[in-house]
């Protein structure tokens, strides 16, 4: 007897989960009645079968009917027909009590066949009803991908969520698993497709972000990173320690009623909070600049008013723990000459300048004129006196503080916002293909600036670190990779011992090998905002191909590859100002590559003009006063969305 049991067990172990228990595992979706009786349908079968393949390896009567073992009522065909029909182990086990028990009991033969043939029958008829429930879920739960008409009729009528919701999670199993769950005859595009639009509908994503998104991950993650957005990050606090100690804030914030906790073993700074009796962004220990706070944007929207009012000093700013990292991978030091390019309303300057103990000296500069008051603000709140706040945009800083002139720079560059969708929900819809292309053209021209800036010889630093909130491909690895080609520069490791190393190949893109050097970050990953951080060694102040590489330079679009891909990565970029470039490529016949023929056969000497009449002072102050302009227009709320030159 105990052989077959082993055997019979161990079979068991290795048999490949169940459809059902595939699809509950996948979407992490609660067993209901109809799952169990499937399931314990589906061991029973299993392990009939598995029975009857012992039983003819070892000899046994196949086709014998548990039923009929029994009348024949010895102890023996019990017990064979204990093997032959216990599926389950709870099943064996019972049996196989009864059958120990009896054998030594004083119940009568009669009885005992009787109470067994009772047991026998129940445990039939739960078998029956399990094989009927069976029958209706194989006929009403199969999962078919509508046909045309019948998505025409779900048009007709209102959304019906919870449909679009359950074919979400049919697809995605079947994605999943795409060769043993597919439909005959559909292909994966049918699937993909589907889900595009199942999404795109349920969640509100414009069709344009949804698509990048779905090459971006598998599709059950894609789905943990979509529900991820849909929910708020946790609050967090940065100490700043150029007035406290977090275990000093920890207890003054718990003494008025904060609860709190360490953010995690990655800072030391950080504090996560997960419920307050007080307005976090009103305490004394807040306005005596103690601490920095992230908001949820609807509340930081009704702080904002109702402090706004009263005073522009105590203004609060987004402070998400994923902000921390690029200043702990620019890890600034001491005395040394520091730029935050992109810096209101001032989170990273602040933390800078606490790691430099206010020692040095930091620019911070930032474009847009109404922004600068909350930053000097937050400076001035925190007692930063190491910091002069500049209003340039960032392409002309080269040429304000020199080229090779400092020892570090951060560039947390204006980007999409497509990694705080949870705080910002207009990003889901209010993102095209060209506004991302827009929004890399302009990061490429701060980055190479942010490069240029930074002196390849200093002693202590020599390094660029680049930031955005963004998870597109577009403005994070191919940025770098860009970088990578223009100046003397190499990838290093953050110094962050978490995130996903960076994309090296997107699409049908290869980035140089070196991007896994850089780190993302996800909110469903991390319980932080989506982010992108790399950080670079400037290896010389030479810029290679100097002629064609001005630091502002016309910059190529980057390689997004949507429908339009050939014709943006030809267009000109008039409004950002940029001069020619001495590139030769023109393959296309679109308007824009046409402009750039008739630019190339300008001569050199009209080319040395136009760029001599680029660099004059005149002209960067026509564009600053240009830029003023349409600042009056801005609607970035507090820096995270995108913000393009109109
Ligand atoms: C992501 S936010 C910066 C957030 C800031 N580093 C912080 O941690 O508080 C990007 C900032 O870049 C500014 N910006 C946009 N275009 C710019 C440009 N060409 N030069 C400099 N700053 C620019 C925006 O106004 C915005 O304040």
């Amino acid at each position: 007897m105990g052989g077959p049991l082993l055997k019979k067990k161990g079979a068991k172990a290795q048999k490949p989960p169940s459809k059902k228990k595939l699809k509950n595992d996948l979407l992490g979706k609660k067993k209901s009645k109809r799952d169990d009786i499937l399931e314990a349908y589906a061991v029973k079968s299993q392990s009939d079968h598995e029975v009857h393949e012992d039983q003819s390896e070892s000899g046994g009567e196949d086709g014998r009917s548990d039923f009929e073992s029994d009348a024949s009522s010895s102890g023996d065909d019990l017990a064979d027909d204990f093997l032959q029909g216990g599926g389950d182990e709870e099943g064996i086990s019972a049996w196989d009590v009864d059958f120990d028990e009896t054998s030594d009991s004083d119940e009568s033969d009669i009885e005992k066949q009787a109470r067994v043939l009772d047991e026998r029958r129940s445990k039939e008829e739960e078998d029956a009803e399990a094989e009927m429930q069976l029958n209706i879920m194989n006929e009403s739960d199969e999962f078919r991908l509508p046909t045309e008409k019948e998505l025409a009729q779900e048009e007709q009528g209102p959304p019906d969520l919870p449909n679009t919701q359950r074919r979400i999670r049919e697809i995605v199993l079947v994605l999943s698993n795409f060769k043993s769950l597919k439909q005959e005859g559909a292909t994966r595009k049918n699937y993909v497709e589907q889900l595009k639009k199942d999404l795109a509908s349920y969640y509100g994503y414009n069709e344009f972000l949804i698509g990048v998104l779905v090459e971006m991950f598998p599709p059950v993650e894609l789905v943990e990173l979509i529900e991820a957005y849909e929910k708020p990050r946790p609050i967090c606090l940065r100490t700043n320690t150029l007035m406290t100690r977090r275990r000093d804030l920890a207890d003054v914030l718990i003494n008025r009623g904060v609860n709190l906790d360490p953010l995690s073993k990655w800072s030391k700074v950080g504090l996560v909070v997960y419920d307050s009796q007080v307005p976090i962004g009103a305490t004394p220990d807040y306005m005596a600049g103690h601490y920095m706070v992230k908001k949820q944007s609807f509340l930081l929207g009704d702080i904002y008013m109702a402090i706004n009012e009263y005073s522009y000093k105590i203004i609060l700013q987004l402070q998400s723990a994923s902000s921390f990292l690029p200043v702990m991978a620019l890890a600034p030091q001491e005395k040394e000459r520091v730029v935050d390019m992109a810096a209101a309303p001032g989170g990273k300057t602040t933390y800078i300048a606490a790691l430099m103990k206010n020692s040095g000296m930091i620019f911070a500069n930032e474009m847009k004129a109404q922004r600068l008051k909350s930053l000097t603000a937050n400076l001035h709140r925190m007692g930063v006196t190491n910091t002069i706040v500049c209003n340039y945009d960032g392409k002309e800083l080269p040429k304000v503080l020199g080229p090779n002139s400092v020892d570090r720079v951060l560039l947390d560059a204006p980007c999409s916002g497509t990694g705080v969708i949870s705080k910002d929900e207009s990003v889901k819809t209010s993102k095209s293909n060209d506004d991302i292309q827009n929004i890399a053209f302009l990061q490429k021209q701060l980055m190479l600036a942010a490069i240029d800036m930074v002196d390849a010889n200093s002693k202590s630093g020599g390094y660029i670190v680049y930031s955005t909130c963004s998870i597109m491909v577009p403005e994070n690895e191919v940025v770098i990779d860009y970088a990578l080609k223009k100046r003397e520069v190499k990838l290093v490791p953050c110094g962050l011992d978490f995130g996903r190393p960076g994309f090296i190949r997107f699409r049908e893109h290869l980035f140089h090998p070196s991007l896994e050097k850089t780190r993302r970050f996800y909110p469903h990953v991390h319980n932080m905002d989506g982010f992108f951080v790399a950080k670079l060694k400037k290896m010389s102040n030479n810029i290679p191909n100097s002629a064609t590489s001005a630091p502002s330079e016309a910059v190529e679009e980057p390689s997004w590859g949507g429908e339009d891909d050939g014709k943006k990565m030809e267009e000109e970029k008039p409004h950002l100002d940029a001069p020619e470039k001495g590139s030769t490529n023109d393959k296309s016949v679109q308007n824009g590559q046409i402009k750039r023929k008739e630019r190339n056969s300008v001569s050199g000497e009209k080319r040395k003009r136009e760029k001599r009449k680029f660099l004059s002072k005149e002209k960067i102050s026509r564009n600053r006063e240009e830029k003023r302009g349409y600042e009056g227009k801005e609607n970035c709320k507090e820096g995270l969305k995108n913000e393009l030159p109109s």
